[in-house]
């Protein structure tokens, strides 16, 4: 049964967001158009933003098998950056080229075709936008597709373009894929957690699967827009597949931006909000943003991993001690932390102090 909550009369489960305009066609219409709602008041300048692609890469058949030397790197990724690049995930590239062929074709629709499948303002899931709580917000430079896909009870076919040829059977062969791939980071982060590899699994169950499907079309002056505004994703780690030959997603190192480079075949994970939460603190949620160019849109595919709506989420009891690492985060339904995400726009990690203790 869906839990839902009230507000002003309305019914929502996650969350609300206002309708927006589809950028894609705005930029379909008009390329010199850059109306005002998108202009960011701080633009991108090269001022702060680090010229190198390297961020750590982790080998998931060496992690699968247990070895230590891997496991030890993907603690030092988590710790110091929260982001890595996963290579020999075992995923074959064919499926990974269906998925992203799936989702070029989704975007080529006609807007009145993707129409229907619209999410409504008191839905998360749906082609649209999120995060849009307020009209005079300013708005980023893409669109988007959000499906829930794990476990398979929880999909919303009425958000599903299921007449585009091999849409459904590209997302489910990539959605099983992906789980394959999360069960193995989760059962390693419960081990540097502390735990036994199924400890986590026990603490937050099943993890649960959304895929989220953005466009960023080009755009005539990228130095004035966002992609996707800096955030930090809510989840338990999140893994993103992009284009090969695009650069837009930029992360926060040492204070600066950083931008990630696109290695074939490969997929970067992020640590999310939960895991820092969980770990105290130990593996940070960074912050990320999207950019845009002007010579060719991007697509990217990000498969949010998290817990239950019902499950509690906090600090583990592994990861605090009384003299060293006091606790940082109070427990916290994870439904509630989703509520409270989505009823903001997205501000880098401003979100996240609503679970913080301040000791
Ligand atoms: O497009 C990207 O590279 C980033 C997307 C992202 O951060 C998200 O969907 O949460
Ligand atoms: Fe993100």
């Amino acid at each position: 049964m869906e839990m839902e909550v009230g507000n002003g009369g309305e019914k929502f489960k996650w969350g609300k967001s206002l309708p927006v305009p589809s950028i894609q066609e705005i930029v379909k219409n008009d390329f010199q158009s850059v109306p005002d709602r998108y202009v960011q008041d701080r633009p991108i300048t090269s001022q702060n933003l680090v010229d190198s692609h390297e961020i750590p890469f982790i080998d998931f058949s060496s992690l699968a098998k247990g070895d230590e030397h891997e496991t030890r790197k993907l603690h030092l990724a988590c710790k110091d950056w929260g982001f890595f690049q996963l290579i020999n995930h075992g995923v074959k590239e064919e499926v990974l080229e269906k998925m992203k062929a799936a989702v070029s074709a989704f975007f080529e629709l006609p807007v009145e075709e993707k129409n229907k499948y619209a999410k409504a303002e008191n839905e998360i899931q749906g082609y649209g936008q999120n995060f849009v709580v307020s009209e005079n917000q300013k708005l980023d430079w893409s669109d988007m597709i959000y499906l829930i896909t794990v476990p398979a009870e929880s999909r919303k076919y009425k958000f599903w373009p299921l007449t585009l040829p091999g849409f459904k059977e590209a997302m489910e062969e990539y959605s099983r894929e992906m789980q394959r791939v999360a069960e193995e980071i989760q059962a390693n982060l419960s081990v540097l957690m502390g735990l036994e590899r199924d400890g986590l699994k026990r603490v937050e169950g099943d993890l649960k699967q959304g895929i989220r499907m953005n466009y960023y079309p080009v755009c005539a002056r990228p130095d004035l827009v966002l992609g996707i505004s800096p955030h930090s994703d809510g989840t338990s780690f999140t893994l993103l597949l992009q284009d090969d030959d695009v650069t837009g997603l930029h992360i926060k190192h040492n204070h600066a931006w950083l931008p990630v480079k696109p290695l074939p075949n490969s997929l970067v994970v992020n640590v999310g909000d939960a895991t820092e939460i969980q770990s105290n603190g130990m593996y940070k949620s960074i912050e990320h943003r999207g950019v845009t160019n002007e010579k060719k849109p991007r697509i990217s595919v990000a498969t949010f991993m998290f817990p239950d709506d019902e499950q509690e989420i906090g600090p583990l009891e592994t990861m605090i001690n009384d003299q060293n690492h006091p606790r940082l985060y109070r427990n916290i339904k994870y439904v509630d932390y989703v509520r409270e995400k989505f009823s903001r726009k997205m501000q880098g990690k401003a979100h996240t102090q609503f679970v913080k203790l301040h000791n």
